[in-house]
């Protein structure tokens, strides 16, 4: 358990929140490329890749994207061009969006002959931990990989990656990556990060907007120990290497102190 604290900004509304988020990111990326000349990081489906454009694609985008080597920190088991992918999702809202000048990322995504609700997904999971051990090869492969940074969402109920409150899943201590098949929140089948590699990342960045936010997030902040929410969780274990870029309206309430 760390024993520094996470960082809670809020902002009067989304362009405030992706200016900050644009620097945060931009800073990342920077100590990034200083340290392996490339920038790994695993980013969220949800509402997260909506503002990840708005922050890196407005005026003046100026991200060195050919560096970029991005995982997905969870990801539901269906084709890459359904609906419900977040593979897709990141897609069409931001990386199809990036001007060619920039360069292109590296996109790591699920197997594809894999990825159907039909089919058991700990195989898929299995194969994306093989991709992320080959990424991050050299730094043994019995240590935990050390994303640059990871992009997190945060739902209603407090889930984080595909990481629900009371699961089992949350008490996984030696995977990378793993299986749900029962996820409350449809598609049931889904890989995840685990636990531990989200809090051996270098930065973790949540990004939570919207009024339909404020209840989860005064528990995970004002609450003992955020009520065990996995969202909670990430702070617990990651303490101030999590930055949270938040609105007004989803921290309408929220005690916890700013900055
Ligand atoms: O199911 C999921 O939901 C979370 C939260 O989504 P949001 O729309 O409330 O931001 C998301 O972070 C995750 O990647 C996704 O699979």
């Amino acid at each position: 358990m760390s024993n520094t604290q996470p960082h809670l900004y809020t902002f009067p509304g989304k362009a405030e929140l992706a200016e900050n988020l644009r620097q945060y990111i931009l800073k990342a990326e920077t100590a990034a490329l200083a340290r392996h000349d490339t920038f790994r990081l695993a980013v969220s489906g949800g509402s997260l890749p909506v503002i990840l454009a708005e922050a890196l694609l407005g005026d003046s985008p100026a991200s060195q994207f050919g560096k970029w080597d991005i995982f997905f920190a969870d990801e539901r088991a269906v084709p890459l061009d359904h609906a419900d992918s977040n593979y897709y999702l990141l897609k069409e809202e931001f990386l199809n969006k990036i001007p060619t000048e920039l360069g292109t990322p590296s996109v790591h995504p699920i197997a594809e002959k894999h990825a159907n609700q039909d089919d058991d997904p700990k195989q898929l999971a299995d194969l994306y931990q093989a991709d992320l051990k080959r990424t991050f090869t050299g730094e043994g492969s019995d240590t935990l990989p050390a994303f640059d940074l990871i992009l997190l969402g945060c739902g209603p109920d407090g889930h984080t990656c595909s990481l629900f409150p009371g699961h089992g899943l949350l008490n996984e201590k030696t995977a990378w990556v793993a299986a749900i098949s029962d996820s409350p929140k449809p598609p049931p089948k889904r890989i995840t990060l685990t636990l531990p590699v989200v809090a051996a990342a270098a930065q973790i960045a949540f990004v939570a907007t919207g009024g339909g936010k404020k209840e989860i997030m005064r528990d995970i902040f004002d609450s003992e120990d955020g009520r065990g929410l996995p969202s909670a969780l990430v702070n617990q274990a990651a303490g101030d290497k999590v930055s949270w870029f938040t609105d007004s309206p989803a921290t309408e309430g929220v005690a916890y102190s700013r900055g």
